[in-house]
């Protein structure tokens, strides 16, 4: 006899509620236009176009509400999202978004809002890690050597042990809400120190180099030359 498993509902928080403090511009960073585009626009896109049924939460500063309904306006921006007022830190961001989503059963992608160049096959293997290890934490190897700081002076590491961790992190949605019923730690600096704070595995998928966050000045020019040979 064949069951036939019914697939897992699949929900992406994308995270936009902060406020670009170093990429020091007067727009938030995350309206900032690329190829005509605000950078969230590009972002949003890329995971309706891997799976046009994915229910898509979106965390916004509450200031800039408002704002993002002005430029959906202007740019004819018709997607179904869910809009969630961000907090003061990622953490508190990711976590209200998670409130939002009330069934305990599916996947999650935690994406930043920052990461425009985020390809299908990488969301999909992030998916499909959660799907079978819990999570799905997309990485890359350092294309730098590293070395580790000793006080005022420094020694170099073997970089094959080191990964360089991006987003889309994917996990077990009712495990990450679980791990996220904590209180914010200074080491949280993503979703999967939160995971594995709470007692479980990280799972790596391969990343991609053009998958970079916009966070300083020199990162836009990068974007937007790397988005005119992204499809
Ligand atoms: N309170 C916060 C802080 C950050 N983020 C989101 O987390 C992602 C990664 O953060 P980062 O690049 O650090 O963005 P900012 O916090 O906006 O930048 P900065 O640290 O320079 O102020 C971004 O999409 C950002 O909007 C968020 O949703 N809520
Ligand atoms: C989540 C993240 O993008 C993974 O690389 C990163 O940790 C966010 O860091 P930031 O401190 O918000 O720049």
């Amino acid at each position: 006899m064949f069951f036939l498993m019914e697939a897992l509902p699949k929900y992406a928080i994308i995270v936009a509620g902060g406020s670009g403090t170093r990429m020091n511009s007067e727009v938030p960073k995350q309206f900032i236009l690329l190829n005509g585009l605000p950078i969230l626009m590009h972002t949003v896109k890329n995971f309706f176009f891997y799976d046009s049924k994915i229910t898509i939460i979106l965390v916004l500063p509450s200031s800039q509400i408002s704002a993002w309904n002005h430029l959906c306006q202007e740019h004819h921006f018709n997607f179904p999202l869910e809009i969630v007022h961000g907090g003061n830190t990622r953490f508190q961001s990711v976590k209200n978004g998670l409130a939002h989503i009330k069934e305990e059963r599916g996947l999650v992608a935690i994406h930043d809002g920052v990461r425009p160049l985020i390809r299908k096959n990488i969301i999909q293997n992030a998916f499909k890690s959660a799907e079978i290890y819990g999570s799905g934490i997309v990485a890359v190897n350092s294309k730098d050597s590293l070395r580790v700081l000793k006080g005022n002076e420094s020694e170099a590491v073997d970089r094959s042990l080191y990964k360089c961790i991006q987003t889309p992190q994917c996990f077990d949605l009712n495990l990450l809400k679980k791990a996220f019923d904590t209180e914010e730690l200074p080491t949280f600096t993503d979703d999967a120190t939160v995971f594995e704070h709470a007692g479980h595995k990280i799972s790596l998928v391969e990343g991609g180099y053009e998958n970079i966050k916009i966070t300083t000045p020199e990162d836009l020019i990068i974007a937007e030359a790397l988005l005119k040979n992204f499809c």
